[in-house]
């Protein structure tokens, strides 16, 4: 069904009728009738319809519900109380792959990395990679015809150092094998073909992208004539564009456990879910399956806060640390819609992803000041923003500077570093919040930066400045995500990770009976974000490792949440368990250490 159909359909109510393909050999199919109950609305809610698709969506779970509404068609709804930390979907994805640069180091059919197991190479295609037989054989079916159609896209290729096609290529050319091998009429390929296509409104600044992208497909699996597509259902190119459609606007990415971007991933069933830049829900792989092996990826829909009978399951479709401008462009560009959730619609007094300290130090914030709007004040004393020009320059240079140290951060890591260490002091001084952006997205980054640029041998510098620029991201993620969001969580565990390095020169050994572990030196109210800016941060020795502890331990709590209560936040929520296990033990021979030392007793040595 094209977009245009699609909107006609949802105007008269006959939208799950005819969604429901019409050639369906399902006698069972239901009819408009299976769209007649009404929910109860709320006021000032959208009403809407609930869904039958008979046959299709078999994984979801009785307590949940698909309903259409005019403004966003399809999605899901909980009839049910759903608590934080529920995973409230865990399902395999119809299809996934890794990205190129992951091809070699994961494997491609559980996507274990290569740290995990030593990986083996199929020895006709040489592009992918396995853990062993048993992942090999579990991935074959798939592999099977995508093996032929990488050896002929070598053996094509001008030159020896052509790349495999992208993972987007990959992976609509494996779900057109299965399509085919599953025939049309099975659930799998309807709901595959039940997915949203934008194909009739798409953007112009879209069609060359979808050329390439057909041209390359059409290529890679050997297609050279009409008849060559319709073996695999495609009776046009509308129908070639459909699946690139569908693929763009339902695909997502699929992550390791610490949110790093493996490849993509195509689930028709969570593609079900709309979007909000204020989710109750989140999207993560947090490989917890008792056997990773014939089990994983497995993707998980996960609460990220209490989700009351009635309201939608929404998840965010982009980073939603980003400004209003940029969200509202993304969303647009590749989903065609306009968010209208409570993030976009401006119900914020001011919104932290946009905000400066009050020029007069008040302890208030003042939005940025922009084009259209270039007089602001504290919101909460009045003050006038008098040097807004160099508020404007700081974000204009900033944004440019962002998008420049991102494109070199692998490149050229140097220069990404200059940029990222020039830039943050520019932003500060402007007075940017440090969940404003660019400035967030700057320390991010400059955090980034310095993990992977650590010397060797470490200097306590550089680990000192890494520690300082981790606690200044959390600090700006903490103002713009809730408890438990993933993303916070996995910062939390960063955090705690760089305390818990071995210093390089500690500064206790200096100041001993300053830094002793004293259960009242560092009161739990005290924020991060407060310490972040002390001249003694981070502390050193015994402090330090009671900082890491403490970390570890809220990360542990968020990551409960954000990657599922059930497997106590995935194969993170478990290292996190060790780590604390191990900082314990550490910071009891510490604390015995210490004690001994007072008493005059002789000291027992660390580890
Ligand atoms: C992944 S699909 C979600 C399911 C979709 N509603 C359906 O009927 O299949 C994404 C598409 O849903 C629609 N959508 C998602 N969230 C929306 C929202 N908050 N407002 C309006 N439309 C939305 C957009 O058309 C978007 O391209």
């Amino acid at each position: 069904m094209s977009f245009s159909d699609l909107h006609a359909a949802r105007k008269t109510n006959s939208y799950v009728q005819s969604s429901v393909p019409q050639n369906a050999s399902n006698s069972s199919a239901r009819t408009a009738s299976d769209v007649g109950e009404q929910p109860e609305q709320k006021p000032g809610i959208e009403p809407t319809k609930i869904a039958s698709f008979t046959g299709l969506y078999k994984p979801l779970p009785s307590a949940l519900e698909i309903r259409v509404s005019e403004t966003s068609g399809r999605g899901i709804w909980t009839k049910v109380h759903i608590r934080a930390g529920t995973a409230i979907l865990s399902l395999k994805p119809h299809v996934a792959v890794l990205s190129l640069q992951h091809l070699n180091s994961h494997c491609s059919s559980c996507f274990a990395s290569a740290t995990s197991s030593v990986l083996r190479r199929c020895t006709k295609c040489h592009v992918v990679w396995y853990c062993d037989g048993t992942c090999q054989s579990n991935d074959w079916a798939m592999h099977k015809q995508e093996c032929e159609a990488l050896q002929r896209w070598f053996q094509a290729a001008p030159s020896s150092d052509v790349a495999p096609p992208s993972d987007a290529v990959r992976c609509m050319a494996r779900i057109l094998w299965k399509r085919k091998k599953k025939g049309l009429e099975d659930a799998w390929s309807r709901e595959i073909d039940n997915m949203q296509s934008h194909r009739t409104s798409m953007h112009p600044s879209s069609f060359e992208t979808n050329t390439h992208l057909a041209q390359a497909l059409v290529q890679y699996m050997g297609m050279s004539s009409p008849a060559d597509l319709a073996q695999f259902g495609l009776m046009s190119a509308a129908d070639l564009v459909d699946i690139i459609s569908r693929f763009t606007t339902n695909s997502f990415a699929i992550t390791d456990p610490s949110l790093t971007p493996l490849g993509a991933s195509v689930s028709p069933i969570v593609a079900l879910i709309n979007h909000s830049c204020d989710p109750n829900a989140v999207v993560v792989f947090p490989r917890a399956s008792p056997d990773p092996k014939s089990q994983e990826p497995v993707m998980q829909v996960v609460a990220m806060r209490d989700i009351q009978p009635g309201e939608e399951i929404l998840t965010s479709y982009i980073d939603t640390t980003l400004p209003k401008s940029s969200r509202q462009k993304t969303l647009q560009e590749t989903y065609y819609f306009t968010c209208k959730c409570n993030l976009c619609s401006g119900q914020l007094d001011i919104d932290p992803r946009e905000a400066m300290v009050c020029p007069k130090n008040c302890g208030g914030l003042c939005p940025l000041p922009v084009e259209e709007h270039a007089l602001v004040q504290c919101t909460k004393c009045k003050a006038a923003v008098q040097a807004t020009d160099t508020v404007f320059d700081a974000v204009r240079i900033g944004c440019e500077g962002l998008e420049k140290a991102s494109a070199l951060e692998f490149k050229d890591p140097v220069k990404a570093k200059q940029l990222t260490t020039n830039l943050i002091p520019i932003l500060n001084r402007a007075g940017l919040t440090p969940s404003a952006h660019p400035l967030l997205g700057l320390t991010r980054l400059h955090q980034s930066i310095m993990i992977s640029s650590f010397p060797s041998p470490l200097t306590q510098d550089h680990l000192d400045e890494t520690i300082r620029t981790a606690t200044k991201a959390i600090t700006g993620l903490s103002a713009l995500l809730r408890e438990g969001h993933p993303v916070l969580a996995i910062a939390y565990v960063e955090l705690g990770k760089l305390s818990a390095v071995d210093e390089p020169s500690p500064k206790h050994l200096s100041e001993a009976s300053e830094t002793g572990i004293d259960e009242h030196s560092q009161p739990q109210s005290q924020s991060l974000a407060s310490m972040s800016f002390s001249s003694t941060y981070p502390p050193s020795g015994p402090a330090r490792l009671k900082l890491a502890y403490t970390t570890l331990l809220k990360a542990r709590g968020m990551l409960k949440i954000g990657f599922g209560r059930d497997s106590e936040g995935g194969a993170i929520g478990k290292e996190v368990r060790d780590m604390l296990v191990s900082l314990e033990k550490e910071m009891s021979v510490w604390k015995t250490g210490v004690k001994n030392a007072l008493e005059g007793l002789p000291q027992k040595t660390k580890g």
